[in-house]
């Protein structure tokens, strides 16, 4: 049997401002979609505190950080680095030997903002495409998770939430969970 790993999501750059929306859902894709981590650039606080404020009422577990220097981080991660990029082999080609690598070693994988140096690509163990065509971080990030988890993540339960969404075919309802 496998044993799956921990994943980590890192957001390579951010500028503030323009990219203050999008840097936010890359963190709350990677929460919603099963990544146990995600990695912001410094200059990104304002995020963080959504997508931390967004946990602490819907749920973990999974944490978000800030980091000076996400390069290093990726330089020296002991595991498998997955960068997504629409230059990259493609996903549904790659996703059986990822899946295999991720079975014994934590994941980092890795999504750009503006235009991703080289070193990235050398870095990385695969340079993943989710398709070949220009697109967005947060569709690219959740495509991918989806495939590694093969859609157990959209499954998962969620611990120490204050709040949880009931389902319904029309209309919202959010209902405050009791502490046994
Ligand atoms: C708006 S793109 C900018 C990319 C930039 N043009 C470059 O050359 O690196 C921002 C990020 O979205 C992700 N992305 C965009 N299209 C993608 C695709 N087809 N597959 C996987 N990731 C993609 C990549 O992580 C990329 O760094």
């Amino acid at each position: 049997m496998q044993t799956e790993t921990e994943v980590t999501v890192v957001r390579l750059g951010h500028r503030p401002g323009r990219d203050e929306r999008m840097t936010t859902h890359v963190g709350l894709t990677a929460r919603a979609l099963g990544a146990d981590r995600v990695v912001l650039p410094d200059n990104a606080g304002k995020s963080r505190d959504t997508i931390a404020d967004i946990t602490e009422r819907f749920g973990g577990p999974f944490e978000v950080e800030c980091s000076e220097s996400q390069k290093a981080l990726i330089r020296n991660w002991e595991g498998t680095v997955v960068h997504l990029t629409m230059y990259g082999e493609r996903v549904q080609d790659v996703e059986g030997e990822v899946r295999e690598a991720w079975s014994g070693e934590p994941l980092l994988v890795v999504v750009g903002a503006e235009k991703v140096s080289f070193d990235v690509y050398e870095a990385a163990d695969w340079n993943v495409g989710v398709t070949n065509q220009p697109h967005s971080e947060v569709a690219g990030l959740a495509v991918f998770l989806d495939r590694l988890f093969e859609g157990r993540e959209l499954d998962r339960e969620w611990e120490d939430a204050d709040q949880r969404v009931i389902p319904k075919a029309t209309g919202k309802r959010v209902e405050p969970v009791d502490e046994e």
